[in-house]
C-alpha cells in the first residue's frame, strides 16, 4: 500500500514551507497545500513546492464553494497544475460538484468536504442542521457519489460507515491525532492507525508533524507506527 500520509503545509512563510517539504518528504505519500498557502503564494508557490517535493502527490485543498459556473471556471483555471486531489464543499450542491468534476482533468481526484472536523453535533444544530454529524455526513456522501465525484473528506469517526457503503470511493481523512497530541481546533479526531483501520485512504496530518521540534522525525515516527 502506498504511504497514505499527506502532510498539510499550512503556513504563510514560503521558505519554511520548502524546509518542511524537504524534511517530511521521505516519510509521507503526498503534500497538501490549503487556503493559507494558496492565498499567500498562489500558483507560483504551488510550483515551487512541486519542485521541492520532487514528484510527491499534490493535494490542493481549495474547498471550492460557489455557483456551478464559477466553480467550473475555477477548476479549469488550475488545469496546468499537477493536482492529484482537489476539494470542493459538498454543501455547494450536486450541480456544483458535477461542474467541478466535468472541469477537472481525469488525473485529478475531486473530493467533497462533508462536515468539517472542527464541528460537533452542537455546532451543526446551531447552523440549522438537526440530526447530528453522522446523518449529515451520510447525506452529503450520497449526494457526492450521485454527482460523480471520487470521494469525500470526513473525520475518522465517520469513515468506517461511509467507506463500507462506497467501496471504491476515496476517503480523505483529516482530524488525525497521534496519542497524546494536542487537539487544537479538531473536535472529531482519532489516531492514524484507527483512521486507517476504519477505511481511510488518505490521512491528512498537519500540526502534529509541522509544529513538532523535528518535523522529519515526527513524520517518520507516525509512518512507523502504522502497520
Ligand atoms: O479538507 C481538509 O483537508 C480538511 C477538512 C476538514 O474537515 N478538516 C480539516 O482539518 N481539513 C484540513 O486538514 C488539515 C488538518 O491539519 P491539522 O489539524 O494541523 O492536522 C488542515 O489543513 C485543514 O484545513
Amino acid at each position: 500500500m502506498p504511504n497514505p500520509i499527506f502532510c498539510a503545509i499550512d503556513t504563510g512563510d514560503l521558505e519554511h514551507a520548502r524546509d518542511l517539504v524537504s524534511a517530511v518528504g521521505p516519510h509521507v505519500g503526498g503534500i497538501k497545500l490549503g487556503l493559507e498557502f494558496w492565498n499567500a503564494f498562489g500558483r507560483k508557490g504551488v510550483e515551487t513546492i512541486v519542485e521541492a517535493s520532487s514528484g510527491k502527490s499534490l493535494f490542493l485543498d481549495l474547498k471550492l464553494h460557489d455557483i456551478p459556473n464559477t466553480v467550473g471556471g475555477a477548476v479549469r483555471a488550475l488545469e496546468d497544475l499537477p493536482v492529484d486531489i482537489l476539494t470542493v464543499h459538498a454543501s455547494g450542491g450536486e450541480a456544483m460538484m458535477r461542474a467541478a468534476r466535468a472541469a477537472a482533468p481525469e488525473r485529478t481526484k475531486v473530493v467533497a468536504v462533508t462536515v468539517l472536523t472542527s464541528l460537533s453535533d452542537e455546532d451543526l444544530t446551531a447552523l440549522g442542521t438537526d440530526g447530528g454529524v453522522d446523518a449529515q455526513v451520510e447525506r452529503l456522501a450520497l449526494l457526492t457519489r450521485r454527482a460523480g465525484l471520487d470521494g469525500i473528506v470526513c473525520s475518522p469517526q465517520e469513515v468506517a460507515a461511509r467507506s463500507a457503503a462506497w467501496p471504491d470511493g476515496l476517503f480523505v481523512v483529516p482530524g488525525i491525532r497521534p496519542h497524546g497530541a494536542d487537539m487544537g481546533d479538531q473536535k472529531r479526531a482519532l489516531t492514524p492507525q484507527e483512521a486507517l483501520d476504519a477505511g481511510a485512504s488518505v490521512l491528512v496530518i498537519g500540526r502534529p508533524i509541522t509544529k513538532a521540534d523535528n518535523p522529519g522525525e515526527a513524520a517518520e515516527a507516525i509512518a512507523a507506527q502504522m502497520k
